[in-house]
C-alpha cells in the first residue's frame, strides 16, 4: 500500500483544467520530483496532498485512509507543506520553532531545544541563529527556519515546494542531505520535491512524477 496516494484529482482554475485525471502514488522511503512548467499547477497539487487546498474531483489518501476521514489537524501533522516563502511574523527564531508544539494537533510532543540547535548546526547555523527576530531574517534563514520547524515536528510526508530556492548552494546541498537523512531514519516516511534545479532533483529524487499542461477549451 502506498504511503500517499492520490487518484483521479480534478482541479481548474479560472475555468482552465491544470488536471483531469491526475493520479500519483508515493510508497514508504521514496523521494520523488512533481515536474512541469509554471503554471502548471505543482504548487496546487502539493497544497492538495496536503489538505490546504480544495480539490473538484478525485481522491487522497494517506497510509490507505481518505483524507476526508482525517480530523484535519491531525492529517497536516503527517502531511507537512513548506512553501517557498513561509510566513514568519513577531518573535525569535526560537519562539516560532516552539510555537506549534503548543497546539492541540502536536500537544503529544515535546520540544527539545538541543534537538533544534543540532539541526540547525547541520544546517550550518549556530546557537546565535535562534535569537534572531524572525521577522527580520533572509528568504534563505526563513526557509531553513521553515525547514527546523517541520523536521522537528516528526512529519510522515513532507513536501517540498521549491523549499530550498533561497538558500545559496553550500547550505541547499547541507539541507539536501539532513532531508535525505531524515527520510532514512524512519520506515515510513517520504519525500515530495518540487524543484526548478534539474541538478538538484537529480540529487534528490529517485523519480519525476511529469505535470502536464492541460490543452486550452474555448
Ligand atoms: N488561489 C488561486 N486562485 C486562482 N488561481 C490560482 C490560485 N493559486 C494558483 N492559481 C493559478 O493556478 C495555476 C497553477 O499555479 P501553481 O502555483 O500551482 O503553479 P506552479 O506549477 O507551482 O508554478 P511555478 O512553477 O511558477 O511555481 C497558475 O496559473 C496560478 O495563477
Amino acid at each position: 500500500m502506498a504511503l500517499l496516494s492520490a487518484s483521479g484529482l480534478r482541479r481548474s482554475v479560472d475555468g482552465r483544467a491544470l488536471w483531469q485525471d491526475l493520479s500519483l502514488d508515493v510508497d514508504a522511503g521514496e523521494s520523488v520530483a512533481v515536474v512541469g512548467p509554471s503554471g502548471s499547477g505543482k504548487s496546487l497539487l502539493l497544497r492538495a496532498l496536503a489538505g490546504l487546498d480544495a480539490l473538484e474531483g478525485g481522491e487522497i489518501t494517506l497510509e490507505g485512509r481518505a483524507q476526508a476521514g482525517w480530523p484535519m489537524p491531525r492529517y497536516r501533522s503527517h502531511v507537512t507543506y513548506l512553501p517557498q516563502r513561509p510566513a514568519l511574523d513577531g518573535g525569535t527564531v526560537l519562539d516560532h520553532l516552539r510555537r506549534p508544539f503548543t497546539l492541540a494537533a502536536h500537544r503529544h510532543r515535546m520540544f527539545h531545544p538541543g534537538e533544534a540547535e543540532a539541526l540547525l548546526g547541520a544546517f550550518g547555523r549556530d546557537g546565535a541563529f535562534l535569537r534572531l527576530d524572525a521577522a527580520t531574517l533572509s528568504g534563505g534563514e526563513g526557509q531553513l527556519v521553515a525547514l527546523t520547524r517541520a523536521l522537528l515536528l516528526s512529519p510522515t510526508v513532507l513536501l517540498l515546494d521549491e523549499a530550498t530556492a533561497s538558500l545559496d548552494p553550500d547550505t541547499t546541498r547541507r539541507a539536501e542531505r539532513v532531508l535525505l537523512g531524515w527520510l532514512r531514519g524512519a520506515a515510513r516516511r517520504a519525500l515530495v520535491w518540487v524543484s526548478h534545479d534539474p541538478a538538484q532533483r537529480a540529487r534528490v529524487a529517485s523519480r519525476e512524477v511529469p505535470l502536464q499542461p492541460q490543452p486550452v477549451t474555448a
